[in-house]
């Protein structure tokens, strides 16, 4: 559609001191390093050899093996803008993850290695667009050099805002034609409207997502940053409600985690601390009253044990509570306290049944997202946010960046955020984390 030219990104670079490097290396060497337009990533990595194997995704009962692709991320030789024709602008939107100003930072240095000179933040997510009282902020390798040292967003973030027409229009206006977008799957899908706008308006701009979730909910992914982090925070939540319990008479501890429709924090961090005797995720249904629900089990370990800890994901259990009909600004169904409703129903029980229980309820929400990325979430960041300039000067528009098999990818949006992607509750890490806890089924 438009013509490439030379790519500048310098895979091999010296300080321009002398007159024979002032271009940087010389071009003629035969290894360059970039990435073939023809590599691909294989996206399913098991040949599954019946539905019945563990966490098997089939598209018949024999399983056929069908390979699937995704192109594999980093810098081209060939490159669609010219860097000084380019204005780029980088947004975060929805809640907060541990990393977004790692990811900002890595967005700015890049482009500016490829020789971009007008970069700007978009404050307070899709709202920095229309608040007329929001201005951008320009961004250079100097403004975020030590950004990544604290948590939260150099640029804020926000739900709601304005339409993506709005958007497209203050874009044009602003003459931005690169737009990076931190955000999950809400944000991913204005993501994916604003460059189907932008095509339609036949605009040469390249909208590239890096998917900032800490439910880990976005599809085809191995993880996304922040998700490490957060699990790692949750221990100390969960180490504190282990010792409470385990220091009390009849100590029951519960943990109430992130996670609005998948339980993946849940399940990791139970994992990890090998504390919980009890994780409940929005995927697995469960009873707490009955012979076979929550509480039962939880007088059993009572008696077996001397104390019991519970991990609970905010969406899980969700039939149990009363619906409101509330959304948030985004249209996220605004969800019931699943964690205070088992706190108070197991008073409730140990009372009724005249068994003594200390029951002690935490709830660290905010501040498993709140905190700086751990090292792991660092690289990944690091490697997402140069990898979203790299896919947004090859030419791409409309995809986002991730990992895959261990590989770096870019993935067409629509297929990520088709659906939050759910804890499989027949894969063997949903089964691992059964076999740590020693839980029964609560149905
Ligand atoms: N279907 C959608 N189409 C366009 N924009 C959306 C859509 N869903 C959400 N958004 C916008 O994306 C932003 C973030 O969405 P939200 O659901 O709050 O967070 P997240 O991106 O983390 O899921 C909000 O500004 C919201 O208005
Ligand atoms: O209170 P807030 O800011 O709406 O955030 C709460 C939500 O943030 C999350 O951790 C992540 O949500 P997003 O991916 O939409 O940012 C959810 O699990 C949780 O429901
Ligand atoms: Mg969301």
């Amino acid at each position: 559609m438009y013509s490439p030219t030379p790519g500048r990104f310098l895979l091999r670079m010296r300080t321009p001191v002398s007159e024979e490097f002032a271009g940087g290396y010389p071009s003629d060497e035969e290894w360059h390093g970039y990435i073939s337009n023809s590599d691909r990533v294989l996206l399913k990595t098991i040949n599954f050899a019946s539905p019945n194997s563990a966490g098997a995704v089939c598209i018949d009962p024999a399983c056929t093996w069908v390979e699937q692709w995704v192109h594999r991320a980093g810098p081209r030789e060939k490159i669609y803008f010219k860097p000084e024709e380019v204005k780029a602008a980088i947004v975060t939107c929805g809640g907060l993850c541990p990393g977004l100003n790692d990811v900002i930072r890595q967005v700015v240095i890049t482009l500016e290695i490829y020789g971009v000179k007008s970069i700007v933040g978009i404050p307070f997510g899709y709202r920095g667009f229309s608040d007329s009282d929001l201005s951008e902020m320009p961004l250079s390798r100097k403004v975020v050099q030590n950004i990544h040292l604290s948590g939260g967003s150099l640029l804020g973030v926000s739900r709601g805002g304005p339409s993506v027409s709005d958007i497209v229009d203050r874009m044009q206006e602003k003459g931005i034609n690169m737009l990076f977008v931190l955000g999950g799957n809400g944000t991913h899908a204005g993501a994916n409207a604003i460059h189907e706008e932008c095509r339609n308006r036949k605009l040469k701009v390249a909208v590239v997502g890096v998917p900032k979730t800490i439910d880990n909910d976005i599809l085809l992914m191995d993880k996304t940053f922040g998700f490490d982090t957060a699990v790692e925070e949750a221990q100390r939540a969960i180490n504190s409600a282990y010792i409470e319990a385990h220091s009390a008479y009849h100590g029951v501890g519960i943990v109430k985690l992130m996670g609005r429709d998948s339980g993946f924090i849940a399940m990791h961090a139970s994992l990890a601390s090998g504390q919980i005797d009890i994780c409940l995720i929005p995927e697995v249904p469960f009873e707490l009253h009955g012979p076979h629900g929550v509480l039962t089990h939880l007088k059993y370990l009572i008696e077996t044990k001397g104390s019991a800890v519970v991990c609970v994901a905010e969406g899980a259990g969700q039939n149990l509570l009363q619906k409101t009909n509330a959304k948030d600004a985004s249209g996220n169904i605004v969800l019931g306290d699943i964690g205070v409703h088992i706190q108070q129903e197991t008073k409730k029980y140990f009372r009724e049944i005249g068994v003594h229980a200390d029951v002690k309820y935490i709830d660290p929400t905010y501040m498993i997202r709140a905190c700086r990325a751990n090292a792991s979430d660092g690289i990944l960041c690091a490697v997402l946010g140069q990898n979203a300039v790299h896919g947004a000067f090859a030419g791409y528009s409309g995809i986002t960046v991730g990992i895959c098999n261990n590989h770096y990818v870019y993935f067409p949006i629509p297929e990520v955020i088709a659906y939050p992607r759910p804890v499989d509750p027949n894969s063997r890490m949903w089964h691992r984390c059964l076999t740590s806890t020693g839980q029964p089924d609560f149905i």
